[in-house]
C-alpha cells in the first residue's frame, strides 16, 4: 500500500472537507424533517483524518483536523429563509452558499490560505499540529479547524473570546457546480462568440512594431477628430473596437487556460524524468524550485497556482479541449473548490466532449488568412501561398497541439449517441429506410414553385391594405431592420440581431424513434426554439406534414429532405413545446415555443390526435377494418410517458364520424 505524504494527507483532508461542508447541510435538513431536535442542544461536531501508524503501536495516531461545527449555528442557518432554497433544491442559494453556515468562526487567528490539488506543504504533518495559532483554509466551503489542545485553556477561551464578526459571502467566489459549468460551456460555444488568435497576434505584432495597439491608434483619431459630437460612423466604429478587444481579451483567456493546463502535464513530465535519478520527493521539490526561479514566485504562490491549473488539466483530460477553451466564467471557482471534482463530474464531462466538439467544431468555423499568422502560433512553418484555415482549434497551436478540425459541415449534420457521445453523419442514421437519405439545412422556408408558382399561400390579408406590419399580438410595428422593429414577440426570431445559434443538438434517442432533438441549455416557457421551416408544398399524401391554413389557402410544409432541425423533433403524449402560428411582416409563420424545456431534455411536442388516430371510411364494417388495420399500422407511440395515449395500436383507430 502506498504511503501517503504530507501533501496527500492534507489534500485528502481538505478534499473531504469540501465534500463534508457540501453534504451535511442536507444531512442536517433529513435530521431535523425526521423530528431530531438539533436546535435546542450545544452539540459540536469535530471530524480528523487520523494515521494509523502498524508499525509503532504506542505512538500516538497523527490527526488531520477536518472540521469542527457548531451544530445549533447550523441549525439556525439552514432554518433562515435566505438559507432554504439553496438547500432544498440542491442549487446554490444566490445570496450565501449553504457550506458558510458551516464554518466554524471561532477560529479566529490568522488564516493561512492553501489550496488543494497539486499542493505539497513544506511543513511536516507533525509541525502542524504543533503550530496551534494558525488555521489552515482547505477552500471556502469548510475550514480545517485549529486542532483540539490538550491543556485547558483554548477551552476557556472559546467560551470568553468575543466571536469574530462574520463577514458576507462574496457572491462571486460561490463555488461553482458541475451544472452550471457545463450550462457556461454550452453557453459560450452557442454565443458566437468568436476565439481568433489573428486578431491577438496582430495586436502583438504592432505593439512591437510601433508601441501602440493598431486599432486603438486607429480610432482614437476618430474620436479626437469629433470630440463631443460623435456621429453614427464614429460611434459603430467604436462599437467595433470594443466588440474586437473584447474578442481578444476572450481570446487572450483561452489562449492562457490552454498554455496552464498544459504546463501541468509538462510539469508531470520534468518528475518523471528527475524520478530516474532522484526520490519522487526530491524530483518534486527541484521542479517547483526550476519552476519559481523561471516565474520569480515564491513556492506558496506557485502551489496556489498549481492547484487550479490541476484543475483545468483535468478538464482537459476528461471534457477535451473544447471544455476548456469554451469554459465560462464559472472555470476558475470551478477549479478553485472542487466541489464537483468527483469521478461522476469526470465520467459527465467525458461523455459530453464529442458534443461538445461537434459543437465548437462546427459552429465555429475555420476562415481563411494567409500562413504568416499561422507561423506564429505554430512551430512548423506554414506555406504562405497556400490558404490556411483557422478557428477555434488553431489556438491548441500555442502549444503544438492538434489544429484539425474533427467535425466539418453543418452543426446538424451529426448525430450524437449513446452514453459515450460520439458522432455520426446524420444520412447513416436512415441508412436502413434509404441508402441515399440527405439533408439539405435551410435558414428560410422555400417555396415549392411547382405547386405555388410566384405566389406565397402564407400571405395573410391585412385589411384595410397598408404599406408597414402591425403585429396581430402586440399591436406593435414590426420591421425586419431592429432598429425600426416594436414588435418583441419573438425576438429571438424577428426583429432584432439573432444572439448566436439554437442550443439544441441531434441525437440518437435511446428507445426507438430513431432521431430526436436534444436542447442544450434550458429553454424558458414562451421562449420561442425556431421556426419550422421546410418546403412550402401541397397535396403530398402519406407523408409527415405541417398543415398550414390562412384566410386564402391552405399549404403543407414538407421536412422530409430539406428544412431546418426542427425536423427532428418527436411527438411526446406530456409534451415540453408547442407549435404556435404567428404572422411576421404579413407572412404565416409556424413557431416551435418551450412550455419550460431544462437543459439535457428532449424537445418534444404533441402531434395531436389527427397524426395517430386512422379514420375508417366505413365504420358499419369496423371490426373487419379495425382488424386488417391493427395488423398494418406501424404508428405506435413510444414516447415512454406514463399517460401515454396512444402505446396501444388498436385504440389508435377511429370512426370515421369522430375522425378530426
Ligand atoms: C418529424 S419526425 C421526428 C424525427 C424522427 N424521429 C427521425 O428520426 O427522423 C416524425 C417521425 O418520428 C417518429 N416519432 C416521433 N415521435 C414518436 C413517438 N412518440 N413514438 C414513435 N415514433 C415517433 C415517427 O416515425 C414519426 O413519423
Amino acid at each position: 500500500m502506498s504511503t501517503h505524504d504530507a501533501a496527500e494527507l492534507e489534500r485528502i483532508a481538505s478534499d473531504i472537507a469540501a465534500r463534508l461542508g457540501d453534504q451535511l447541510p442536507g444531512a442536517i435538513l433529513q435530521l431535523l424533517k425526521s423530528g431530531v431536535d438539533l436546535a435546542g442542544e450545544p452539540l459540536q461536531l469535530d471530524c480528523s483524518v487520523r494515521r494509523i501508524d502498524h508499525a509503532s503501536p504506542g505512538v500516538a495516531d497523527q490527526a488531520y483536523p477536518l472540521a469542527s461545527v457548531g451544530l445549533g449555528e447550523t441549525v439556525s442557518r439552514i432554518s433562515s429563509p435566505a438559507g432554504t432554497p439553496g438547500i432544498l433544491y440542491g442549487v446554490a442559494s444566490p445570496v450565501k452558499s449553504p457550506n458558510s453556515a458551516l464554518i466554524n468562526r471561532r477560529s479566529s487567528n490568522r488564516v493561512e490560505e492553501v489550496s488543494s490539488g497539486l499542493a505539497t506543504p513544506t511543513t511536516s504533518p507533525r509541525s502542524q499540529d504543533l503550530r496551534s495559532s494558525k488555521v489552515r483554509k482547505a477552500n471556502n466551503s469548510l475550514r480545517i479547524s485549529t486542532p483540539n489542545r490538550a491543556d485547558g485553556r483554548l477551552a476557556q477561551r472559546d467560551v470568553s473570546l468575543p466571536r469574530k464578526k462574520r463577514m458576507p459571502d462574496n457572491p462571486a467566489l460561490q463555488p461553482s457546480t458541475l451544472d452550471k459549468y457545463i450550462g457556461g460551456v454550452w453557453d459560450s460555444i452557442f454565443s458566437g462568440i468568436k476565439l481568433d488568435p489573428t486578431e491577438v497576434i496582430a495586436q502583438w505584432q504592432a505593439i512591437e512594431s510601433s508601441g501602440q495597439p493598431r486599432l486603438l491608434a486607429d480610432t482614437e483619431k476618430e474620436l479626437l477628430v469629433h470630440h463631443g459630437s460623435v456621429t453614427q460612423g464614429v460611434f459603430g466604429r467604436m462599437s467595433i473596437l470594443a466588440r474586437k478587444v473584447s474578442q481578444a481579451s476572450r481570446t487572450c483567456r483561452s489562449l492562457e487556460v490552454i498554455v496552464q493546463a498544459h504546463w501541468v502535464q509538462c510539469f508531470d513530465d520534468r518528475v518523471a524524468e528527475l524520478v530516474a535519478t532522484l526520490p519522487r520527493d526530491q524530483a518534486k521539490k527541484q521542479t517547483i524550485a526550476e519552476a519559481c526561479l523561471d516565474f520569480g514566485w515564491s513556492e506558496k504562490e506557485l502551489r496556489n497556482k498549481m492547484a487550479i491549473w490541476k484543475g483545468y488539466y483535468d478538464i482537459k483530460k476528461s471534457g477535451g479541449w473544447a471544455a476548456l477553451v469554451f469554459a465560462g466564467a464559472g472555470l476558475y471557482r470551478f477549479c478553485k473548490y472542487r466541489v464537483s471534482f468527483t469521478e461522476d463530474t469526470f465520467a459527465t464531462l467525458q461523455m459530453l466532449r464529442h458534443r461538445f466538439e461537434v459543437a465548437a467544431d462546427t459552429l465555429h468555423p475555420s476562415k481563411q488568412i494567409d500562413g504568416l499568422c499561422l507561423q506564429i502560433m505554430t512551430k512548423t512553418p506554414a506555406d504562405p501561398c497556400s490558404n490556411q484555415l483557422i478557428g477555434w482549434r488553431q489556438l491548441l497551436g500555442i502549444i503544438g497541439g492538434p489544429t484539425e478540425r474533427t467535425y466539418n459541415d453543418h452543426p446538424h449534420d451529426f448525430v450524437v449517441c449513446g452514453s459515450s457521445g460520439e458522432a455520426i453523419p446524420l444520412p447513416i442514421t436512415y441508412h436502413q429506410w434509404d441508402k441515399e437519405f440527405s439533408y439539405v439545412h435551410l435558414e428560410e422556408s422555400v417555396i415549392d414553385r411547382e405547386v405555388w408558382g410566384d405566389y406565397d399561400p402564407r400571405l395573410v390579408t391585412v385589411d384595410p391594405p397598408s404599406d408597414t406590419h402591425k403585429c396581430q399580438q402586440c399591436q406593435e410595428l414590426q420591421s425586419d431592420d431592429p432598429r425600426d422593429n416594436r414588435c418583441v414577440c419573438y425576438p429571438t426570431l424577428y426583429g432584432s440581431v439573432r444572439p448566436g445559434s439554437t442550443p439544441v443538438q441531434i441525437f440518437r434517442t435511446p428507445n426507438g424513434k430513431n432521431n430526436g432533438l436534444l436542447a442544450c441549455c434550458s429553454f424558458a416557457a414562451g421562449t420561442a426554439i425556431a421556426e419550422f421551416v421546410g418546403l412550402i408544398t401541397a397535396n403530398l399524401a402519406n407523408m409527415d406534414v405541417m398543415v398550414g391554413q390562412t384566410d386564402k389557402a391552405v399549404y403543407q410544409i414538407w421536412q422530409g429532405r430539406r428544412g431546418n432541425f426542427t425536423r427532428f423533433v418527436n411527438h411526446s403524449c406530456q409534451p415540453n413545446s408547442q407549435y404556435e402560428r404567428f404572422v411576421w411582416m404579413g407572412i404565416q409563420r409556424i413557431v416551435l415555443v418551450s412550455m419550460g424545456v431544462e437543459a439535457g431534455e428532449e424537445i418534444t411536442v404533441d402531434y395531436s390526435e389527427s397524426y395517430w388516430k386512422v379514420s375508417l371510411p366505413y365504420p358499419e364494417q369496423c371490426n373487419e377494418m379495425l382488424l386488417i388495420l391493427a395488423q398494418n399500422l406501424d404508428k405506435v407511440c413510444l414516447c415512454g410517458h406514463e399517460k401515454c395515449r396512444y402505446r396501444d395500436r388498436n385504440r389508435s383507430i377511429l370512426p370515421a364520424a369522430t375522425a378530426s
